[in-house]
Parts: C-alpha cells; sequence; structure tokens
C-alpha cells in the first residue's frame, strides 16, 4: 500500500500538498457524495494550496464531481468543501472568486469568443464587460479570432476560450475540468504553458485528467481519485516511484495469446502468466516494462492485439491504465 492509503486507513484526513504553515485555499474534509445509488465520491479529504494541482483517475472515478462540488454546483451528501476559507454552500460572494471551465462543450456555437466570454462578464456584474472580456481574451491569446463564432474554432481554440470565459472575473481559484481531453499535441502544450502561468501567478487551479502524461506536465502535484476514493495525494514523482514498486494484474487480448504468452513469459519482471481463452492473464512488478515489450513481442511474431487492459482498482493499475493511453 502506498503511505497516503495508510494514511487514510488510520482514518486520517490527506493533506495534500500544503506546506504546514501554507495557505490551504481549497479544503475537502471528509466529502462524499452519492446519486441515489451511485457512490461517487466516498469519504475523501484533501488540502491544496496555491498553484497548479492536477486530479488524475480514469473515466467514472468521481473527478468532475469533486470539481463541481468545489465550484458550488453540488452539495455534498457528506463533509465540508471550503474555498479560500469560506464554506463553498450558499456563499455567492464566493463565486466571484472562482473560475469554472466545464467539461462540456459551449453552449451557444453561434457566439463568437468575444460575445461569449462578455456574457460571462455580463453575468459577474463586472462595471466594464468589454474592457474586462477583451483583457482576458489577450490572456489566452485569442484576440485575432475574437471576433468569430465559437462553432467554428478548433477543440483547442474553444478550450481557450472557456478558459477566458472563466478568467473574466480574475478568480483567484480556477477550476478545469479535462480541458485537454481531444486537443492536438501542438494545442496541449499551448494550453499547458496558459495553465501553468496562471498557477505561477498565484492562483489555484486544479485540472483534472485521465491520462497521465498530461499531469506530469501540468502539475507538480497530484491527487489520484479511483471508485470516488482518493488513493494518492503528493509528488508526483513520488507517487509514480511508489506504484513502480507494486505488482499489477493486466489481461492481453490477442489473436494467438498461447504464443504470446510463451514469449512474454521470459519477460524479467513478470510474476506470472495464464492463458485463458483469447486472454492473456499477467501479473508483473514493472508494468511500463510489459507495455512496452508487449507490442514488441507481438510484432515481431505477427500476434494482432485486440486489447490490453489493466485488471484491478488499486492506484498502480490506475496507472497502469492512464500510462497505457
Ligand atoms: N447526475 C448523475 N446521476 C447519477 N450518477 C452520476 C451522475 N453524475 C455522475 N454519476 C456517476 O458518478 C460516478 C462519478 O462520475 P464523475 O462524472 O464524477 O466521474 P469522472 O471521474 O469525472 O469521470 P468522467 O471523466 O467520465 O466525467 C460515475 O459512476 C458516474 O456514472
Amino acid at each position: 500500500m502506498v503511505e497516503v492509503e495508510q494514511q487514510a486507513e488510520e482514518q486520517r484526513p490527506v493533506a495534500g500538498f500544503v506546506p504546514p504553515d501554507g495557505p490551504r485555499t481549497i479544503e475537502v474534509t471528509e466529502v462524499s457524495k452519492w446519486y441515489g445509488d451511485v457512490v461517487a465520491v466516498s469519504n475523501v479529504s484533501f488540502a491544496i494550496g496555491p498553484g497548479v494541482t492536477g486530479l488524475l483517475g480514469p473515466n467514472g472515478a468521481g473527478k468532475s464531481t469533486i470539481l463541481k462540488m468545489l465550484a458550488g454546483l453540488l452539495t455534498p451528501s457528506m463533509g465540508t468543501v471550503r474555498v479560500l476559507g469560506e464554506p463553498v454552500r450558499a456563499n455567492p460572494g464566493l463565486y466571484r472568486r472562482v473560475g469554472l471551465v466545464p467539461e462540456q462543450e459551449v453552449v451557444y456555437p453561434f457566439l463568437t469568443g468575444r460575445e461569449f466570454v462578455r456574457l460571462n462578464a455580463i453575468l459577474q456584474r463586472l462595471p466594464d464587460p468589454d474592457a474586462a472580456a477583451a483583457a482576458a481574451i489577450a490572456r489566452v491569446e485569442m484576440t485575432a479570432a475574437a471576433d468569430r463564432p465559437v462553432g467554428g474554432y478548433s477543440k483547442g481554440m474553444r478550450q481557450r476560450i472557456k478558459v477566458a470565459a472563466a478568467l473574466v472575473h480574475e478568480p483567484e481559484v480556477l477550476i478545469l475540468d479535462e480541458p485537454l481531453t481531444g486537443t492536438d499535441p501542438l494545442q496541449r502544450l499551448q494550453l499547458i504553458k496558459l495553465i501553468r502561468s496562471l498557477g505561477a501567478e498565484g492562483r489555484t487551479v486544479i485540472v483534472s485528467s485521465h491520462i497521465l502524461h498530461e499531469v506530469e506536465r501540468l502539475a507538480d502535484q497530484i491527487l489520484v481519485l479511483v471508485n470516488g476514493k482518493l488513493a494518492a495525494a503528493g509528488d508526483y514523482r513520488a507517487i509514480r516511484d511508489k506504484i513502480d514498486e507494486h505488482a499489477r494484474r493486466v489481461r492481453v487480448r490477442a489473436d494467438d495469446a498461447r504464443t504470446l504468452a510463451a514469449a512474454l513469459i521470459r519477460l524479467p519482471a513478470l510474476e506470472s502468466v495464464r492463458v485463458d481463452g483469447d486472454a492473456v492473464l499477467i501479473e508483473t512488478g514493472d508494468v511500463r516494462d510489459l507495455y512496452r515489450a508487449v507490442p514488441k513481442v507481438a510484432r515481431e511474431l505477427g500476434i494482432r492485439l485486440y486489447e490490453v487492459t489493466a485488471l484491478d482498482d488499486s492506484l498502480a493499475s490506475v496507472f497502469a491504465y492512464v500510462t497505457a493511453r
């Protein structure tokens, strides 16, 4: 078990990455959220300060639910969320200090980028919406395209204009739900640079992702969510090093599972290999090595791979899952 899981077992909240005397701009304490019978978030505690923090986990892990609770769009079923030292619930004054970039697309594609950002400035009751919109658009380097309809933007441009809309009132806390999804490598670099610069300005920026290497470049500190629970929190590298110490189970489906299994058994970090129909079930101590080796071995033997999947819900498997993307 990684250290943070041991902490959870002792029922201590996982205090994230805040130095003991540093500011805690976001504090989540023993928060759970369920939708009917579905437990989306289960007894999660963490605290973070200014700078960029990554919220990592596979689809359905509960990331959006946590982000919506931070933004005040959802109320926890149990526990408390405090942002900038204040309770989020029924606290409209706080919404003026928080910006949210939701996962879903811009609602009105016929609006120009400028109109869309200006609308948010008006909703925030800013005294000079035009100036605020222009400044936010410049901040995300979208001035040249600002007067074109959002519907014609590339994915990366749409994400940037959404960031501008969330930034228009200069919030101290910025919440971004999967901002890099669907962007190409160049757009991703631009967005990462922008997000990092917002963190460097002293804002608290929390960014969700289901892709490990995205988070690696975005944030030095991460929270890892698995099945609604906080599986790890802290320095990205320290967490990855710990993960490397753990065995994990992987299923590889292929058109010739038997031959593939016979070849894979020679890999050094392999702990066990079993064939089940068209699948090879593997336990390994070094999943990254396995992920590198499997396509290579398959290619050499002319075997077609259908699927490579991590099998359990451990933190290790989540990383196996995200590393494989
Ligand atoms: N409005 C809802 N009603 C019922 N179940 C929901 C609702 N919203 C989310 N869930 C469920 O709660 C769990 C967590 O969902 P959430 O969207 O927070 O995860 P996520 O990590 O953001 O995943 P994704 O990246 O797919 O959005 C999932 O099992 C999801 O199906």
